[in-house]
């Protein structure tokens, strides 16, 4: 499944729509035995960009598969690339904290985490059951 995760990323990277940074990004996630597909799509307002994970995941959950089993992300980057802060904490609302999560670049040079390494004390429902007013 990561050959085949992997494959399908660097196939959703070429569908990155790019004409400002020129920097393209592919994810693939597993979620009951389905792929979904993302990569990052820019804007002229530069802020409104989405990457590549957040549209994979977005696409699974409107799915309505609330699960994310595996992720693959890709791009063409020195080592492994490095997903940003924003999509760490969108993966980790899909994820379980062993959820394996393949981080690779176009050379094939790639890493296996595990959510909870990606992002260590992420913010999660439980942190909101305190009563706070
Ligand atoms: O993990 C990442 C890091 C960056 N980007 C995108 C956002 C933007 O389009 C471009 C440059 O930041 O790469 C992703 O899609 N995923
Ligand atoms: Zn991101």
């Amino acid at each position: 499944m990561k050959d085949k995760l992997i494959q399908e990323a660097l196939e959703a990277r070429k569908t990155a729509y790019t004409p400002y940074s020129h920097f393209q990004v592919g994810a693939a996630v597993l979620a009951d035995g389905v792929i979904y597909r993302g990569c990052n799509i820019e804007n002229a307002s530069y802020g409104l960009t989405n990457c590549a994970e957040r549209t994979a995941i977005f696409k699974a959950v409107s799915e309505g598969k609330k699960k994310i089993e595996a992720v693959a992300v890709v791009a063409d980057t020195e080592g492994p690339v490095s997903p940003c802060g924003a999509c760490r904490q969108v993966l980790a609302e899909f994820c379980d904290s062993d959820t394996k999560i393949y981080l690779t670049n176009l050379k094939g040079h790639t890493e296996e985490w595990s959510m909870s390494r990606l992002l260590p004390g992420a913010f999660s429902a439980a942190d909101m059951d305190k009563e706070n007013d």
